[in-house]
Protein backbone atom coordinates (compact mmCIF):
# COMPACT_ATOMS: atom_id res chain seq x y z
CA UNK A 1 0.00 0.00 0.00
CA UNK A 2 1.44 3.67 -0.95
CA UNK A 3 2.50 5.47 2.03
CA UNK A 4 -0.70 7.60 2.73
CA UNK A 5 -0.19 11.57 2.53
CA UNK A 6 -1.44 13.82 4.84
CA UNK A 7 -3.64 16.45 3.17
CA UNK A 8 -1.92 20.22 3.19
CA UNK A 9 -3.82 22.19 6.05
CA UNK A 10 -5.54 24.66 4.30
CA UNK A 11 -4.31 28.38 5.12
CA UNK A 12 -5.66 31.52 5.92
CA UNK A 13 -5.87 32.62 2.26
CA UNK A 14 -7.77 29.75 0.95
CA UNK A 15 -10.74 29.88 4.01
CA UNK A 16 -10.57 33.51 2.56
CA UNK A 17 -11.10 32.28 -0.81
CA UNK A 18 -13.90 30.41 0.38
CA UNK A 19 -15.68 33.19 2.13
CA UNK A 20 -15.38 35.61 -0.71
CA UNK A 21 -16.49 32.57 -2.92
CA UNK A 22 -19.82 32.19 -0.97
CA UNK A 23 -20.89 35.39 -0.80
CA UNK A 24 -21.26 35.26 -4.28
CA UNK A 25 -24.05 32.48 -4.56
CA UNK A 26 -27.16 34.47 -3.66
CA UNK A 27 -29.71 35.41 -5.62
CA UNK A 28 -31.41 38.83 -5.26
CA UNK A 29 -34.38 37.45 -7.31
CA UNK A 30 -36.59 34.04 -7.56
CA UNK A 31 -40.00 33.27 -10.15
CA UNK A 32 -41.80 31.00 -11.53
CA UNK A 33 -45.26 29.63 -12.75
CA UNK A 34 -48.31 28.54 -10.42
CA UNK A 35 -51.66 27.14 -11.65
CA UNK A 36 -54.37 28.42 -10.70
CA UNK A 37 -58.13 27.60 -11.10
CA UNK A 38 -60.25 29.44 -13.76
CA UNK A 39 -61.97 31.74 -10.50
CA UNK A 40 -58.91 32.84 -9.25
CA UNK A 41 -59.11 35.34 -12.33
CA UNK A 42 -61.92 37.27 -12.09
CA UNK A 43 -61.12 41.16 -11.69
CA UNK A 44 -63.95 43.72 -10.84
CA UNK A 45 -62.45 47.35 -11.62
CA UNK A 46 -64.37 50.62 -11.01
CA UNK A 47 -65.38 51.90 -14.44
CA UNK A 48 -66.78 55.35 -15.41
CA UNK A 49 -67.80 58.60 -13.71
CA UNK A 50 -70.47 56.99 -11.12
CA UNK A 51 -69.15 56.36 -8.09
CA UNK A 52 -70.73 52.64 -7.25
CA UNK A 53 -69.78 51.76 -11.32
CA UNK A 54 -67.74 48.74 -11.41
CA UNK A 55 -67.05 46.09 -14.63
CA UNK A 56 -66.01 42.50 -14.32
CA UNK A 57 -63.35 40.82 -16.83
CA UNK A 58 -62.17 37.27 -16.54
CA UNK A 59 -58.46 36.62 -17.44
CA UNK A 60 -58.70 33.22 -18.19
CA UNK A 61 -60.78 34.45 -21.58
CA UNK A 62 -60.28 38.25 -22.29
CA UNK A 63 -60.62 39.76 -25.44
CA UNK A 64 -58.30 42.53 -26.54
CA UNK A 65 -61.77 44.39 -26.76
CA UNK A 66 -61.94 43.92 -22.59
CA UNK A 67 -58.16 44.36 -22.26
CA UNK A 68 -58.48 47.87 -23.84
CA UNK A 69 -61.73 48.58 -21.53
CA UNK A 70 -59.60 47.74 -18.57
CA UNK A 71 -56.57 49.97 -19.61
CA UNK A 72 -59.10 52.59 -20.32
CA UNK A 73 -60.50 52.45 -17.03
CA UNK A 74 -56.40 53.29 -15.48
CA UNK A 75 -54.71 56.30 -14.87
CA UNK A 76 -51.12 56.61 -16.29
CA UNK A 77 -48.96 55.25 -14.04
CA UNK A 78 -46.14 57.27 -12.25
CA UNK A 79 -42.97 56.40 -10.70
CA UNK A 80 -40.38 57.84 -7.78
CA UNK A 81 -37.83 60.08 -9.32
CA UNK A 82 -36.03 61.92 -6.24
CA UNK A 83 -39.01 62.80 -3.57
CA UNK A 84 -41.72 63.23 -6.32
CA UNK A 85 -44.01 61.61 -7.80
CA UNK A 86 -43.81 62.60 -11.79
CA UNK A 87 -45.55 60.99 -14.83
CA UNK A 88 -43.62 60.96 -17.65
CA UNK A 89 -44.20 58.49 -20.62
CA UNK A 90 -40.37 58.53 -22.15
CA UNK A 91 -39.70 56.68 -18.67
CA UNK A 92 -43.01 54.69 -18.14
CA UNK A 93 -45.86 54.46 -19.96
CA UNK A 94 -48.71 52.09 -18.41
CA UNK A 95 -51.98 52.21 -16.83
CA UNK A 96 -52.55 51.76 -12.72
CA UNK A 97 -55.25 51.00 -10.74
CA UNK A 98 -55.25 51.79 -7.20
CA UNK A 99 -55.93 49.14 -5.00
CA UNK A 100 -59.32 50.94 -4.01
CA UNK A 101 -60.58 50.64 -7.45
CA UNK A 102 -59.57 47.14 -8.04
CA UNK A 103 -60.27 43.33 -6.75
CA UNK A 104 -58.87 40.65 -7.51
CA UNK A 105 -60.13 37.18 -6.87
CA UNK A 106 -56.82 35.88 -6.98
CA UNK A 107 -55.90 34.49 -2.75
CA UNK A 108 -52.40 35.15 -2.53
CA UNK A 109 -52.26 33.09 0.61
CA UNK A 110 -53.71 30.29 -0.43
CA UNK A 111 -51.74 30.01 -3.70
CA UNK A 112 -48.31 29.97 -1.74
CA UNK A 113 -46.55 32.31 -3.90
CA UNK A 114 -45.11 33.65 -0.50
CA UNK A 115 -43.72 30.02 0.10
CA UNK A 116 -42.38 30.04 -2.89
CA UNK A 117 -40.39 32.40 -2.58
CA UNK A 118 -39.28 32.86 0.83
CA UNK A 119 -36.32 29.96 1.07
CA UNK A 120 -34.35 32.23 -1.54
CA UNK A 121 -35.87 35.91 -0.02
CA UNK A 122 -34.63 34.62 3.49
CA UNK A 123 -31.66 32.55 2.54
CA UNK A 124 -28.93 33.05 4.64
CA UNK A 125 -31.04 34.45 7.63
CA UNK A 126 -30.00 33.38 11.04
CA UNK A 127 -33.59 34.03 12.38
CA UNK A 128 -35.05 32.94 9.30
CA UNK A 129 -37.42 30.84 11.32
CA UNK A 130 -38.79 33.47 13.64
CA UNK A 131 -39.53 35.98 10.61
CA UNK A 132 -42.24 35.58 7.46
CA UNK A 133 -42.27 37.69 4.19
CA UNK A 134 -46.01 39.68 4.61
CA UNK A 135 -46.90 40.80 0.80
CA UNK A 136 -48.92 43.90 1.02
CA UNK A 137 -50.71 44.39 -2.75
CA UNK A 138 -49.29 47.63 -4.30
CA UNK A 139 -51.09 48.59 -8.14
CA UNK A 140 -52.51 46.73 -10.88
CA UNK A 141 -50.69 47.99 -13.92
CA UNK A 142 -51.80 47.44 -17.37
CA UNK A 143 -49.37 47.90 -20.46
CA UNK A 144 -50.73 47.48 -23.74
CA UNK A 145 -49.09 47.76 -26.86
CA UNK A 146 -45.93 49.91 -27.17
CA UNK A 147 -46.03 50.10 -22.71
CA UNK A 148 -42.51 50.06 -21.18
CA UNK A 149 -40.67 51.14 -17.59
CA UNK A 150 -37.33 51.71 -17.71
CA UNK A 151 -34.52 50.72 -15.81
CA UNK A 152 -35.13 51.72 -11.77
CA UNK A 153 -35.22 50.83 -8.53
CA UNK A 154 -38.39 50.36 -6.25
CA UNK A 155 -38.71 52.77 -3.59
CA UNK A 156 -39.03 51.72 -0.24
CA UNK A 157 -42.59 52.39 1.68
CA UNK A 158 -40.92 51.80 5.18
CA UNK A 159 -37.76 50.32 6.89
CA UNK A 160 -39.21 47.22 7.23
CA UNK A 161 -39.71 46.66 3.27
CA UNK A 162 -37.33 44.06 1.65
CA UNK A 163 -38.36 43.63 -1.88
CA UNK A 164 -41.17 43.43 -4.42
CA UNK A 165 -43.27 41.00 -6.10
CA UNK A 166 -44.66 41.18 -9.68
CA UNK A 167 -47.41 38.34 -10.39
CA UNK A 168 -48.39 38.07 -14.51
CA UNK A 169 -51.73 37.32 -15.32
CA UNK A 170 -52.29 34.86 -18.15
CA UNK A 171 -53.18 37.52 -20.64
CA UNK A 172 -52.37 37.23 -24.50
CA UNK A 173 -48.86 39.37 -24.76
CA UNK A 174 -45.26 39.46 -26.71
CA UNK A 175 -42.61 41.49 -25.46
CA UNK A 176 -42.68 43.11 -21.71
CA UNK A 177 -39.86 41.14 -20.32
CA UNK A 178 -38.94 42.28 -17.25
CA UNK A 179 -35.46 42.68 -17.22
CA UNK A 180 -33.45 42.49 -13.68
CA UNK A 181 -29.53 43.52 -12.67
CA UNK A 182 -27.76 43.55 -8.89
CA UNK A 183 -24.11 44.11 -9.51
CA UNK A 184 -22.51 41.70 -11.83
CA UNK A 185 -25.54 39.30 -11.94
CA UNK A 186 -28.52 39.83 -14.42
CA UNK A 187 -31.71 38.35 -15.79
CA UNK A 188 -34.90 38.19 -17.50
CA UNK A 189 -38.36 37.25 -16.43
CA UNK A 190 -40.26 36.58 -19.79
CA UNK A 191 -43.54 36.10 -18.39
CA UNK A 192 -45.04 35.92 -22.15
CA UNK A 193 -42.93 33.04 -22.69
CA UNK A 194 -43.57 31.58 -19.65
CA UNK A 195 -47.40 31.73 -19.81
CA UNK A 196 -47.34 31.29 -23.58
CA UNK A 197 -50.66 28.71 -24.27
CA UNK A 198 -51.45 28.41 -20.45
CA UNK A 199 -54.58 30.26 -19.80
CA UNK A 200 -55.18 29.17 -16.00
CA UNK A 201 -51.70 30.10 -15.00
CA UNK A 202 -49.66 32.47 -13.19
CA UNK A 203 -46.05 34.00 -13.28
CA UNK A 204 -44.82 35.36 -10.35
CA UNK A 205 -41.06 36.94 -9.86
CA UNK A 206 -39.91 38.44 -6.54
CA UNK A 207 -36.72 40.67 -6.24
CA UNK A 208 -35.05 42.79 -3.00
CA UNK A 209 -35.34 46.41 -3.71
CA UNK A 210 -32.11 47.16 -4.60
CA UNK A 211 -32.51 45.42 -7.76
CA UNK A 212 -32.27 47.41 -11.08
CA UNK A 213 -35.35 46.53 -13.24
CA UNK A 214 -36.75 47.47 -16.13
CA UNK A 215 -40.21 46.00 -18.47
CA UNK A 216 -39.22 46.11 -22.00
CA UNK A 217 -42.05 47.01 -24.70
CA UNK A 218 -44.97 45.31 -24.99
CA UNK A 219 -45.25 44.29 -28.74
CA UNK A 220 -48.47 43.24 -28.52
CA UNK A 221 -51.39 41.84 -26.28
CA UNK A 222 -51.81 43.05 -22.82
CA UNK A 223 -49.52 42.44 -19.47
CA UNK A 224 -51.81 42.88 -16.60
CA UNK A 225 -49.89 42.21 -13.55
CA UNK A 226 -50.32 42.70 -9.50
CA UNK A 227 -47.44 43.59 -7.74
CA UNK A 228 -46.99 43.56 -3.79
CA UNK A 229 -44.84 45.40 -1.69
CA UNK A 230 -42.92 42.68 0.53
CA UNK A 231 -41.93 43.22 4.06
CA UNK A 232 -39.82 41.41 6.78
CA UNK A 233 -41.93 40.69 9.66
CA UNK A 234 -41.64 38.48 12.97
CA UNK A 235 -43.27 35.29 12.57
CA UNK A 236 -46.07 34.74 14.92
CA UNK A 237 -44.48 32.42 17.14
CA UNK A 238 -47.61 29.86 18.10
CA UNK A 239 -46.64 28.27 15.50
CA UNK A 240 -43.72 24.76 15.33
CA UNK A 241 -41.18 25.23 12.83
CA UNK A 242 -39.04 22.40 11.38
CA UNK A 243 -35.40 23.60 11.81
CA UNK A 244 -34.06 25.51 8.68
CA UNK A 245 -31.29 23.55 6.91
CA UNK A 246 -28.82 25.64 5.44
CA UNK A 247 -27.60 25.87 2.09
CA UNK A 248 -24.04 24.52 0.64
CA UNK A 249 -22.68 28.12 0.09
CA UNK A 250 -23.46 28.85 4.18
CA UNK A 251 -22.18 25.52 5.79
CA UNK A 252 -19.06 26.92 3.43
CA UNK A 253 -19.08 29.88 4.85
CA UNK A 254 -19.02 28.38 8.34
CA UNK A 255 -16.56 26.31 8.09
CA UNK A 256 -14.38 28.90 6.57
CA UNK A 257 -15.05 31.42 9.44
CA UNK A 258 -14.30 28.64 11.77
CA UNK A 259 -11.28 28.10 9.78
CA UNK A 260 -9.97 31.81 9.96
CA UNK A 261 -10.68 31.63 14.12
CA UNK A 262 -8.40 28.71 14.56
CA UNK A 263 -5.69 30.26 12.45
CA UNK A 264 -3.28 31.61 14.98
CA UNK A 265 -1.36 33.36 12.26
CA UNK A 266 -5.02 35.00 11.01
CA UNK A 267 -4.91 38.61 13.05
CA UNK A 268 -3.07 37.18 15.60
CA UNK A 269 -3.75 40.33 18.09
CA UNK A 270 -7.00 40.59 17.13
CA UNK A 271 -8.88 42.55 14.06
CA UNK A 272 -11.46 43.11 11.86
CA UNK A 273 -12.50 40.80 9.14
CA UNK A 274 -14.83 43.77 7.11
CA UNK A 275 -17.32 43.28 4.76
CA UNK A 276 -18.29 45.66 2.08
CA UNK A 277 -22.25 45.12 1.90
CA UNK A 278 -23.56 43.76 -1.43
CA UNK A 279 -26.72 44.96 -0.72
CA UNK A 280 -27.98 48.57 -0.56
CA UNK A 281 -30.55 49.04 2.79
CA UNK A 282 -31.73 52.57 3.84
CA UNK A 283 -28.98 53.93 6.04
CA UNK A 284 -28.61 57.43 7.52
CA UNK A 285 -28.09 59.73 4.89
CA UNK A 286 -26.42 62.52 6.88
CA UNK A 287 -26.52 63.31 11.07
CA UNK A 288 -29.60 64.26 11.01
CA UNK A 289 -31.53 61.40 9.28
CA UNK A 290 -33.90 59.47 12.11
CA UNK A 291 -32.90 56.14 10.39
CA UNK A 292 -30.48 53.70 12.67
CA UNK A 293 -27.31 51.63 11.33
CA UNK A 294 -28.65 49.18 13.99
CA UNK A 295 -32.06 48.36 12.24
CA UNK A 296 -30.16 47.73 9.21
CA UNK A 297 -28.56 44.47 11.20
CA UNK A 298 -32.34 43.38 11.28
CA UNK A 299 -33.11 43.28 7.52
CA UNK A 300 -29.89 42.26 6.00
CA UNK A 301 -30.83 40.52 2.72
CA UNK A 302 -29.29 37.83 0.64
CA UNK A 303 -25.34 37.23 0.81
CA UNK A 304 -25.22 39.86 3.95
CA UNK A 305 -27.44 38.20 5.88
CA UNK A 306 -25.93 34.89 5.59
CA UNK A 307 -22.64 36.20 6.65
CA UNK A 308 -24.21 37.98 9.69
CA UNK A 309 -25.61 34.86 11.08
CA UNK A 310 -22.62 32.54 10.41
CA UNK A 311 -20.14 34.65 12.41
CA UNK A 312 -23.10 35.36 15.19
CA UNK A 313 -23.37 30.91 14.75
CA UNK A 314 -19.35 31.43 15.39
CA UNK A 315 -19.73 33.45 18.37
CA UNK A 316 -17.75 36.49 16.66
CA UNK A 317 -19.04 39.52 17.56
CA UNK A 318 -20.50 41.67 14.77
CA UNK A 319 -21.57 45.31 13.60
CA UNK A 320 -22.31 47.61 11.01
CA UNK A 321 -20.04 50.56 10.77
CA UNK A 322 -19.80 53.57 8.82
CA UNK A 323 -16.01 53.83 7.48
CA UNK A 324 -15.11 57.21 7.00
CA UNK A 325 -11.53 56.79 4.60
CA UNK A 326 -9.23 59.75 6.29
CA UNK A 327 -6.40 59.92 4.27
CA UNK A 328 -5.16 63.01 2.76
CA UNK A 329 -5.63 60.79 -0.47
CA UNK A 330 -7.73 58.17 -0.89
CA UNK A 331 -6.71 54.39 0.31
CA UNK A 332 -3.35 55.09 2.22
CA UNK A 333 -4.89 52.50 4.76
CA UNK A 334 -6.28 54.48 7.35
CA UNK A 335 -9.70 55.07 8.41
CA UNK A 336 -12.11 55.61 10.96
CA UNK A 337 -15.23 53.69 11.85
CA UNK A 338 -18.17 54.50 13.66
CA UNK A 339 -21.32 53.12 14.59
CA UNK A 340 -23.71 56.69 13.76
CA UNK A 341 -23.16 59.44 10.72
CA UNK A 342 -20.06 61.75 12.46
CA UNK A 343 -21.89 65.16 12.98
CA UNK A 344 -19.26 67.77 11.80
CA UNK A 345 -21.33 71.00 10.75
CA UNK A 346 -19.62 74.17 12.15
CA UNK A 347 -16.06 72.96 12.08
CA UNK A 348 -13.31 74.91 10.41
CA UNK A 349 -10.89 72.47 8.52
CA UNK A 350 -7.68 74.30 8.39
CA UNK A 351 -5.33 72.34 10.02
CA UNK A 352 -7.05 68.96 9.52
CA UNK A 353 -9.78 69.88 11.83
CA UNK A 354 -12.22 67.34 10.03
CA UNK A 355 -10.11 64.10 10.87
CA UNK A 356 -9.34 65.25 14.17
CA UNK A 357 -13.02 64.98 14.57
CA UNK A 358 -13.97 61.45 12.98
CA UNK A 359 -10.68 60.16 14.38
CA UNK A 360 -12.23 61.09 17.50
CA UNK A 361 -15.50 60.60 17.04
CA UNK A 362 -14.86 56.61 16.49
CA UNK A 363 -12.68 53.56 16.20
CA UNK A 364 -9.19 54.48 14.31
CA UNK A 365 -8.62 51.56 12.14
CA UNK A 366 -6.06 50.35 9.00
CA UNK A 367 -5.63 48.08 6.45
CA UNK A 368 -4.30 44.51 7.88
CA UNK A 369 -0.41 43.75 7.27
CA UNK A 370 -0.14 40.75 4.87
CA UNK A 371 1.22 38.94 7.52
CA UNK A 372 -1.56 39.63 9.75
CA UNK A 373 -3.87 38.10 6.97
CA UNK A 374 -2.31 34.88 6.68
CA UNK A 375 0.09 35.68 3.71
CA UNK A 376 2.97 34.41 5.23
CA UNK A 377 3.75 31.48 7.65
CA UNK A 378 6.87 32.04 8.59
CA UNK A 379 5.47 33.48 12.12
CA UNK A 380 2.93 31.07 13.12
CA UNK A 381 5.03 29.56 15.80
CA UNK A 382 6.00 32.98 17.28
CA UNK A 383 2.39 34.31 16.65
CA UNK A 384 0.85 31.37 18.71
CA UNK A 385 -0.71 32.66 22.23
CA UNK A 386 0.65 36.05 21.25
CA UNK A 387 -1.70 38.46 23.04
CA UNK A 388 -1.96 41.83 21.65
CA UNK A 389 -0.11 43.58 24.76
CA UNK A 390 2.64 41.25 24.07
CA UNK A 391 2.35 41.90 20.75
CA UNK A 392 2.84 45.73 21.33
CA UNK A 393 5.36 44.88 23.48
CA UNK A 394 7.60 43.02 21.58
CA UNK A 395 10.63 44.25 19.65
CA UNK A 396 9.97 46.25 16.48
CA UNK A 397 12.26 43.52 14.40
CA UNK A 398 9.89 40.56 14.92
CA UNK A 399 7.51 42.34 12.37
CA UNK A 400 7.88 42.11 8.75
CA UNK A 401 6.48 45.03 6.96
CA UNK A 402 7.09 48.71 9.15
CA UNK A 403 4.49 50.05 10.89
CA UNK A 404 3.93 53.86 11.84
CA UNK A 405 4.60 53.78 15.79
CA UNK A 406 0.71 55.56 15.55
CA UNK A 407 -0.85 52.43 13.77
CA UNK A 408 -0.26 50.00 16.71
CA UNK A 409 -3.08 51.92 18.19
CA UNK A 410 -5.57 51.31 15.33
CA UNK A 411 -7.31 48.42 14.77
CA UNK A 412 -6.41 46.19 11.80
CA UNK A 413 -9.10 45.50 8.97
CA UNK A 414 -8.81 42.27 7.04
CA UNK A 415 -11.24 43.64 4.18
CA UNK A 416 -12.85 40.28 2.53
CA UNK A 417 -15.22 42.28 -0.26
CA UNK A 418 -14.20 45.79 -0.92
CA UNK A 419 -16.81 48.34 0.31
CA UNK A 420 -19.21 50.12 -2.25
CA UNK A 421 -20.52 53.82 -2.29
CA UNK A 422 -24.11 52.27 -2.01
CA UNK A 423 -24.61 52.46 1.36
CA UNK A 424 -23.18 56.16 1.81
CA UNK A 425 -23.71 58.52 4.52
CA UNK A 426 -22.64 62.07 4.13
CA UNK A 427 -20.59 64.68 7.04
CA UNK A 428 -20.65 68.01 5.85
CA UNK A 429 -17.85 70.67 7.28
CA UNK A 430 -16.79 73.93 6.09
CA UNK A 431 -13.29 73.38 3.74
CA UNK A 432 -12.04 77.34 3.34
CA UNK A 433 -13.77 79.65 6.20
CA UNK A 434 -16.67 80.36 3.72
CA UNK A 435 -19.91 78.85 3.97
CA UNK A 436 -20.61 78.33 0.45
CA UNK A 437 -17.31 75.72 0.93
CA UNK A 438 -18.97 72.75 2.46
CA UNK A 439 -16.57 69.59 2.06
CA UNK A 440 -17.85 66.34 2.73
CA UNK A 441 -16.35 63.34 4.24
CA UNK A 442 -18.17 60.01 3.24
CA UNK A 443 -18.75 56.88 5.57
CA UNK A 444 -19.31 53.77 3.58
CA UNK A 445 -21.32 51.02 5.91
CA UNK A 446 -19.64 47.75 6.26
CA UNK A 447 -20.59 44.76 7.82
CA UNK A 448 -17.44 44.27 10.33
CA UNK A 449 -16.75 40.57 12.08
CA UNK A 450 -14.59 41.39 15.03
CA UNK A 451 -11.88 38.66 16.00
CA UNK A 452 -10.43 38.36 19.33
CA UNK A 453 -6.51 37.96 19.64
CA UNK A 454 -5.98 34.28 18.90
CA UNK A 455 -4.56 33.62 22.43
CA UNK A 456 -8.09 34.34 23.40
CA UNK A 457 -10.13 32.56 20.59
CA UNK A 458 -10.15 28.88 22.04
CA UNK A 459 -13.42 29.01 23.54
CA UNK A 460 -15.21 29.88 20.32
O1 LIG B 1 -44.45 44.71 -14.23
C1 LIG B 1 -43.33 44.38 -13.88
O2 LIG B 1 -42.79 43.32 -14.22
C2 LIG B 1 -42.55 45.28 -12.98
C3 LIG B 1 -43.21 46.59 -12.79
C4 LIG B 1 -42.38 47.49 -11.95
O3 LIG B 1 -41.19 47.47 -12.00
C5 LIG B 1 -43.04 48.38 -10.98
O4 LIG B 1 -44.26 48.45 -10.98
O5 LIG B 1 -42.31 49.03 -10.21
FE1 LIG C 1 -40.41 48.43 -10.26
Amino acid sequence: MPPKRKAPAATAKDHLDVLRKSLQQSTPWTSGVLDVRGDDLSLFYKYGEGEREARLLNLEDATDEHLEELAAACQPATFGRGQEDVLDENYRKAGKLDCANFASSLDIASLQVIDAISPDLLDGRDDADKKIIRPELYKLNVYGPGSFFKSHKDTPRSKDMIGSLVIVLPTTHEGGELSLSHGSESSTFDSALDLADKKTSIAYVAFFSDVMHAVEKVTSGYRVTLTYNLFLIDRPDSRLVPARQPSAAETACEAALRGLVADPTFLPAGGILGFGLTHQYPIPRGPRDPQTLKHVLKILKGADARMHGVALRVGLETSLYLVYDTGRWEGNGHYVGTSEVVNLEGILDEGGESVQALEEAGEPLRTATESESGASTKKKAAAKGRSKKAKRDSSGDEEEESEDEGDKERTAVHWVTKVKKMNRAVSAYVAMGNEADLAHHYGDAALFVRFPAAADRGAL
